[in-house]
């Protein structure tokens, strides 16, 4: 069957429990939003997935292939880390054709917000501008399945629609999307997971995460 699916993935450091016998799937054309607070566990998750990170346990399996390494998943799961990871000195048009074979470069070559760039080496970028290209990267990318961390941070609201209608448009690829501006990833989430405790909880209303904690109604303490 195709799908990423994950199960009991248990992560402690040093003695603390992060993660907590973790259980969740995603298929091609799902996006699977991963919401918690700060410190509750998100990267860790997502590094274990894509196999940089080590764990007490784990079970990864992609449309029937249990993946035991890295090497494993380079080729079907992708990962956007929380910062920037591409190459500071290499200019733009060079990184595209670094990270993706020629029949899947053109669309961000000719992209209207990327043409601009392509002369610039990364550093120069301003942190939008680095954010897009790296999630543009990722998004053209051959992996079925694709990991993102903070895809919407330093983005304004023009490019992030332009990324919400891709992911919305995307049926050939599977993505978890965390990010603390939540009402982004609601808008491209077809199922929410909650992690806290160590616990994945499944969110089907919004005000669950208001009563989970998430978040608290501000509107309690001024009396409106
Ligand atoms: N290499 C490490 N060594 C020790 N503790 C770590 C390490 N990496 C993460 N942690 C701890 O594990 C917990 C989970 O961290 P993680 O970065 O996964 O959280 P997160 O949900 O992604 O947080 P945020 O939303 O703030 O980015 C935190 O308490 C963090 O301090």
């Amino acid at each position: 069957m195709k799908h990423l699916h994950i199960d009991s993935i248990r992560k402690t450091y040093h003695g603390k429990l992060i993660l907590s016998d973790i259980f969740l799937t995603c298929k091609k054309g799902e996006t699977v939003g991963l919401l918690g607070r700060n410190g509750s566990g998100k990267s860790t998750l997502l590094k274990i997935i894509f196999g940089i990170e080590d764990a007490e346990n784990k079970f990864v399996k992609v449309n029937g292939k249990v993946l035991t390494s890295f090497a494993d998943s380079s080729s079907l799961i992708n990962y956007l880390p929380q910062d920037n990871f591409l190459p500071k000195e290499i200019k733009v048009h060079n990184i595209i054709r670094l990270f993706l074979p020629p029949k899947r470069r053109n669309q961000l070559l000719n992209n209207d917000f990327i043409k601009p760039l392509l002369s610039r080496k990364f550093k120069v970028l301003s942190g939008g501008e680095k954010r897009i290209l790296e999630v543009l990267l990722l998004l053209n990318s051959e992996a079925d399945y694709i990991l993102l961390d903070e895809p919407f941070n330093g983005i304004s609201p023009i490019n992030r629609d332009f990324i919400i209608k891709i992911l919305n448009d995307e049926k050939n690829k599977g993505f978890i999307v965390t990010d603390h501006d939540y009402e982004n990833v609601l808008k491209v989430a077809d199922k929410i997971l909650l992690l806290k405790d160590g616990l994945l909880k499944e969110i089907s209303k919004e005000k669950e995460l208001l009563e989970h904690g998430y978040f608290i109604n501000t509107s309690d303490h001024n009396g409106i």
